[in-house]
């Protein structure tokens, strides 16, 4: 088989995805970036496969996914959180991080769906601190949202359980998007290998990576094992469509149908 480019997330929520995945199947050659980032480059053939927003799903070209394997929740994610010094309704500005691309379309549709606000919205770039925004509110993602505390601010909306509580529908984030043409071969197996195992070892990951993120231990591993959810049942397909529908309803994706897309 020719080597498969794949790029994933740096984030802890991945590690279970990719750990010993390129023993499983030793011709990926697997990169790490930042959400967004992987989409830019999946768009412009830079790679075969990349662990994408789900947003950017839908604005691909012709895009297939892996099926059962998402990055998603169902109620609180802990790791995708709006910051606000006030209510959701009075919000009139916000930074959104800018690894994001799902999370910065689902803060917009929150905020003009259900709440009937349209805010001005700036990127926040990543090595930006997100402590002294003028910014009524900030959207931050991944690790970094995982330590932060921001206390100038007196909000902090998890957005895992708002799309939960709006829609009653598990929320999706992420999901291993395959470039239209790209034949993954040996490879498809090896993803669900790789996601079996790294979830069989969720413990033994959180136990090296804490450390290094600053965080506990005994949170990192509840974060992977209950929190993250790492299937793509009918559950999540539904919120997935439900996702399209309101992005689509504000312009965020083109309208055109997507079903289950499977590849
Ligand atoms: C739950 C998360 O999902 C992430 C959120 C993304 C986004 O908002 O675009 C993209 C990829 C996911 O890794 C997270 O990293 O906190």
């Amino acid at each position: 088989m020719a080597t498969l480019r794949v790029g994933a997330v740096n984030y802890l929520n991945t590690k279970p995805l990719v750990e010993r995945l390129t023993d499983f199947a030793p011709d990926i050659d697997l990169s790490f970036d930042l959400p967004s980032q992987l989409a830019d480059q999946l768009a412009a053939g830079d790679l075969d496969v990349g662990l994408v927003p789900v947003v950017e799903f839908f604005r691909g070209d012709n895009y297939t996914f892996v099926k059962n394997i998402a990055i998603g929740s169902r109620g609180p994610v802990l790791s995708v959180t709006l910051f606000s010094k006030v209510p959701w309704a009075a919000i009139r500005s916000v930074s959104l991080d800018e690894g994001s691309r799902t999370s910065a379309a689902l803060t917009q549709m929150i905020l003009r769906k259900r709440y009937g606000v349209t805010p001005v919205v700036e990127p926040l770039p990543i090595a930006a601190p997100a402590d002294d925004l003028t910014t009524d509110a900030v959207l931050l993602i991944g690790d970094r949202a995982m330590r932060a505390c921001l206390p100038g601010y007196r909000f902090a909306y998890d957005l895992g359980e708002e799309w939960t509580a709006w829609t009653g529908l598990p929320m999706v984030f992420a999901v291993w998007a395959v470039r239209s043409g790209v034949a993954l071969g040996d490879a498809e197996a090896a993803f669900h290998r790789a996601k079996e195992y790294g979830l069989a070892h969720a413990g033994v990951i959180a136990q090296r990576e804490a450390a290094a993120l600053g965080l506990d231990p005994g949170y990192c591993r509840r974060y992977m094992s209950n929190i993250i959810r790492y299937d793509l049942g009918p559950a999540e397909l539904a919120g997935m469509t439900r996702y399209h529908e309101l992005a689509s309803e504000l312009g965020l994706v083109p309208e055109r149908a997507r079903a289950s897309g499977a590849a």
